[in-house]
């Protein structure tokens, strides 16, 4: 039986008479940080929300497995139960929701001392942000990287992150990929999704993902290298009839 954590096996999915993700396969591992690497408009988080299950993104044909079973049919609310979690490309906001419940609702049983190392490893002053409210006042990174500490907190069996480095500074953007790296290192999975090759370059493995599929699949720097060419790839992925990338 195969190891891998999530097993998505051709699939496709069409909105709106466009079929933006086509026959796309991939996996990711326990214990490894892989990532999914693609332009603006790839069908990267159309995977993610294929992978959560949400109504719209039910694919036509194909399945996806999880822990060794198939999830394909199964609601978001299943793949939760199940260990799946999806940190959203923008960050929800909760008007009158404290950080401090906010982080406490993610992982029952986490003590104060737990919320405080978690934000710490995103880089948050403890004593500042416990106390504040997780609403319109918080910068879009700061909403980010709380986030991000809840998933931490939650410790899901696969963590699906959709550009996690959207609205985090650069300086900041290393220690978060800590945050990750710890994640795999206590054997969770962690999936990447990013339109950054250096982010890519971080992972364990990567996917190139053009067109709503999958064109390479490699050591992490080999993906960047790719892509940094001019992304090649989209090339063969014109010549099998797809749109290929604009650029
Ligand atoms: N509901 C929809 N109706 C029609 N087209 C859609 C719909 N949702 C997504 N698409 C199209 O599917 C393609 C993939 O979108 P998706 O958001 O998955 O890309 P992405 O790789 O995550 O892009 P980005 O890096 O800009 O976030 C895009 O061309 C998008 O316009």
């Amino acid at each position: 039986m195969s190891s891998a954590l999530l097993e998505v096996e051709g699939i496709s999915v069409v909105r709106e008479g466009k079929k933006i993700l086509n026959r796309l396969s991939l996996k990711a591992e326990a214990g490894q940080i892989t990532g999914v690497l693609g332009r603006n408009g790839a069908g990267k988080s159309s995977l993610a929300y294929a992978v959560m299950g949400l109504a719209n993104y039910r694919p036509l044909e194909g399945r996806i497995r999880f822990l060794g079973k198939e999830i394909t049919d199964l609601s978001i609310t299943e793949r939760g139960k199940a260990g799946l979690t999806l940190a959203w490309q923008h960050p929800a906001r909760y008007e009158g929701v404290s950080v401090r419940d906010y982080l406490r609702l993610s992982s029952k049983g986490a003590g104060e001392k737990d919320l405080a190392s978690a934000l710490s490893l995103v880089l948050l002053d403890p004593k500042v942000y416990l106390e504040r409210m997780v609403d319109k006042n918080l910068s879009g990174g700061e909403r980010k990287r709380i986030e991000l500490a809840s998933v931490y907190l939650m410790k899901p069996r696969l963590s699906i992150l959709d550009e996690p480095d959207s609205g985090v500074d650069l300086l900041a953007l290393g220690e978060i990929m800590q945050v990750f790296r710890l994640l795999a290192r206590e054997g969770h999975g962690v999936l990447i999704i990013t339109h950054r090759e250096d982010v890519a370059a971080q992972c364990d493995r990567s996917y190139l993902m053009c067109s709503g599929a999958v064109v390479l699949e490699g050591s992490a720097e080999a993906v960047k290298r790719y892509f940094l060419s001019q992304c090649e790839p989209c090339q063969e992925a014109v010549a099998l009839g797809m749109e290929g990338c604009s650029e």
